[in-house]
């Protein structure tokens, strides 16, 4: 009997460049952790999975933030955001990522005590422990830190320059997040040009909940390596009468660079940037060739995996494993690990895996 294809999809190698450490606890470890005080919104671990993916689905992004308040809450310790780390890993080797780029905001993590250099360190041990423990269990995978800073708050210098510092142990880039309307990238353009200016790499949340000129501003303002989601990229893309499809400036621009955009398919139902899978612009930006990337955004709010979102994406637009393989390889293309350690997975260990599973089907 054939092995079912998400099994398949499972055990297949895949790359990760977006998943918020703060997005992906477990249910359980929440209840765990939760502080004396800290009221949840369910004490009973499938109940509270339950309540995060609902809260989450309201269409808008400031209320889909707003769940992030009762996992940060129990990540205010080293021992909780080790904790937090090492079970992050674990999950994603289990379900058959081989690296992953892991964000969370530092500046997030200092209520109980911790400084920023403790925080970072006590992820990385987490995640130290997390790639041993993957080893040992026959998944091996690379984790890397990507270092967030809030968009409505003004760390993001201090932020950056905790990236340069930590970018020899463990940290491989910088992002900005949060609510995206009223926050545009500019904001942070200090820190920005100084991340120019030290070599360093960096992503942006741009093109989810606001439109061009979020995605224009982070790659022509900022000098943004890559866009996190840039979903709304589709809205300089027309479709004329005839069937055929042209692309403004920005999108062409986009292309012609070969800027990788970070998908996140169900985060973006949620939120209300996308309507439905099957309407899901990544279709488009796929055929168009387009450097897409598929990413889970937040494992927790959308009661996802990667290779869920993979699975939802193949049932809606009938990708095969030569798909699957080229998001891997984007993905891995794109990430802000060296050339050498990046070629070395491709070659190594995507490549091989995919010349087996096409045999299969
Ligand atoms: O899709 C998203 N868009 C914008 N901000 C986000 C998204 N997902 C999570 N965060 C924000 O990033 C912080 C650090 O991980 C989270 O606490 C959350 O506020
Ligand atoms: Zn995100």
């Amino acid at each position: 009997m054939s092995e079912p294809i998400g099994e398949r999809i499972r055990r297949a190698p895949k790359v990760l460049l977006h998943d918020h450490l703060d997005g992906g606890l477990r249910p359980q470890t929440i209840i765990d952790l939760a502080p004396e005080g800290h009221v949840l919104p369910a004490t009973e671990a499938d109940a509270l999975r339950q309540w995060f993916e609902d809260s989450a689905s309201s269409g808008s992004l400031e209320r889909y933030l707003e769940t992030f308040d009762h996992t940060v809450a129990v990540m205010q310790t080293a021992d909780n955001l080790r904790r937090v780390a090492r079970e992050c890993v674990e999950d994603l080797a289990a379900d058959g990522v081989v690296y992953a780029e892991v964000r969370y905001a530092p500046e997030q993590h200092l209520d109980g005590g911790l400084s920023l250099t403790e925080v970072v360190e006590a992820v990385r041990d987490g995640f130290a422990e997390g790639e041993a423990a993957a080893e040992a269990d026959g998944s091996p995978i690379t984790v890397r830190q990507l270092l967030t800073a809030m968009r409505h708050q003004a760390r993001s210098m201090e932020i950056a320059e905790l990236a340069v510092g930590y970018r020899d142990d463990g940290v491989v880039g910088f992002d900005i997040a949060g609510a995206e309307a009223g926050f545009p990238p500019t904001r942070h353009l200090d820190a920005f040009e100084y991340l120019q200016r030290e070599n360093a790499h960096f992503t942006i949340h741009a093109g989810e909940a606001f439109g061009l000129p979020s995605i224009w501003q982070a790659i022509q303002w900022c000098g943004a390596d890559r866009l996190g989601h840039g979903v709304r990229i589709i809205d300089d893309v027309t479709r004329q009468p005839d069937g055929s499809v042209q692309l403004g400036r920005l999108a062409s621009y986009v292309r012609d660079k070969r800027i990788p955009l970070e998908m996140c398919p169900s985060s973006n139902i949620q939120t209300g940037a996308a309507a439905s899978i099957a309407e899901h612009p990544i279709g488009l930006l796929k055929d168009l060739r387009f450097r897409v990337t598929v990413n889970t955004d937040n494992r927790l709010m959308s009661g996802t995996s990667l290779s869920r979102e993979l699975e939802l994406l193949v049932d809606a637009f009938g990708y095969d494993f030569a798909d699957l393989r080229w998001f891997a390889i984007n993905a891995m293309k794109s990430a802000f690990l060296p050339f050498d350690e990046r070629l070395a997975i491709i070659d190594e260990v995507i490549k091989p895996a995919y010349a087996v599973l096409a045999t299969m089907s």
